[in-house]
């Protein structure tokens, strides 16, 4: 169950019950959530207990899993980045460079197969609700879905626990106890990465693809302004060689070049993430072809590189008639959820966009639409 705050629960609590039925009952896909970025508080308050369990335990021999802590951060870091994510309000940033800070905590918590199997599962059903093919034979309670359809995406870390391609298969396996069709799933490159690592990505989704896993895509994702674009091409250029779908975080913030923009660009991506600050030239290419673009508005708000819904650039979107799909982004720092974010376009100013009831369908139209099936 996601605790939602902010901006996503003003809109939310601003709709009537008529309107929060009809959001309930759009067919939506959510095609940008970060796995980690969207842990359930339930999940990761369990985790953390668990974390400080076995190191206060086992100090010697420090073993939770099969990951060991030495590897790992000392359990007061991990405790303290953990109190800020389970904080009611969510957390509180200056900057969007800020945001990469809160991950290490959350790392150190989903280091071993059976932790990421775990939140995997939690994260899958807090978008897709208890609609797993085992759910009526394990569960008597129901959760109700937030979306028909999801892609979840998520960076493979090797660990001591386990490799980057078990990492992914990991992921993969929680995936499947959904009918097909219902998710898919997305191997983030880190613009941290070294090249080696990208390359180990990428072959890691393109090996599960030919396998027949739910694998769909590609995505280049992290702080914004790390790593040179230049140096990522030949990886996503490779992706596309074999089938699987690219989409890229772009222009998220003021200090992503045009020329970097142009760049990301040229690889020929199937959705950009954010798109915040394209530049005319930019603009010109994405209307021109047509690439979806997914829209975070929580995110966007709180990472302070919006600085409210009216100034959104999904109102030169939706004004252009341009695809775009309604994302969440991360559910736990921004405390927002796939109705949530629907709220956010139909509540009247300043609270929300103030679309018509026509208007959120055909947006959510557009997200099914294009999904990477
Ligand atoms: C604010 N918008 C954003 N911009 C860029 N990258 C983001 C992001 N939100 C999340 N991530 C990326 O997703 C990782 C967490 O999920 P996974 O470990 O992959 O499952 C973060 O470490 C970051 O690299």
């Amino acid at each position: 169950m996601t605790t939602i705050a902010g901006p996503a629960a003003a809109a939310l609590s601003s709709l009537s019950a008529d309107q929060l039925t009809f959001i309930r009952s759009l067919p939506k896909a959510e095609l940008h959530a970060h796995l980690n970025g969207c842990i359930p508080i339930t999940v990761l308050r369990e985790l953390a207990h668990e974390y400080a369990r076995s190191s206060a335990a086992d100090s010697s021999a420090k073993s939770i899993g099969s990951a060991t802590l030495s590897s790992l951060l000392s359990n007061d870091a991990v405790q303290s980045g953990i109190q800020q994510l389970l904080s009611s309000e969510g957390v509180k940033l200056e900057k969007i460079t800020d945001f990469f800070g809160l991950f290490p905590s959350i790392y150190a918590l989903t280091s071993t197969k059976e932790a990421l199997g775990r939140v995997t599962r939690a994260v899958l059903e807090s978008f897709l609700g208890t609609s797993r093919v085992d759910e009526d034979i394990h569960r008597g309670t129901a959760s109700q879905a937030e979306c028909a359809y999801l892609e979840l995406r998520s960076t493979p870390r090797q660990t001591d626990g386990m490799t980057r391609e078990e990492y992914v298969r990991t992921i993969v396996e929680e995936a499947e106890w959904y009918p097909p069709g219902k998710v898919g799933i997305i191997v983030s490159l880190d613009r941290k990465m070294s090249g080696e690592v990208m390359d180990e990505c990428v072959e890691v989704a393109s090996k599960l693809r030919k396998e027949g896993k739910a694998v769909v895509g590609v995505d280049l994702c992290g702080d914004p302004l790390a790593g040179d674009v230049v140096d990522f091409e030949r990886y996503f250029r490779r992706a596309k060689e074999v089938g699987l779908k690219v989409t890229l975080h772009v222009a998220e913030t003021t200090s992503n070049s045009c020329e970097e923009t142009l760049k990301l660009l040229s690889y020929g991506p199937d959705r950009l993430g954010h798109a915040t600050f394209l530049d005319d030239d930019a603009i010109d290419y994405v209307v021109k072809n047509k690439i979806p673009i997914e829209i975070c508005l929580t995110s966007n708000l709180l990472c302070k590189t919006v600085s409210s819904l009216d100034e959104h650039h999904i109102r030169h979107y939706l004004k252009h008639n341009h695809p775009i799909s309604i994302c969440t982004d991360d559910t736990l720092p921004f405390r927002t959820t796939s109705t949530a974010e629907y709220a956010l376009l139909l509540a009247k100013l300043p609270l929300g966009l103030g679309l018509s009831e026509g208007d959120v369908e055909k947006i959510a139209r557009m997200g099914m639409e294009h999904r990477f099936v």
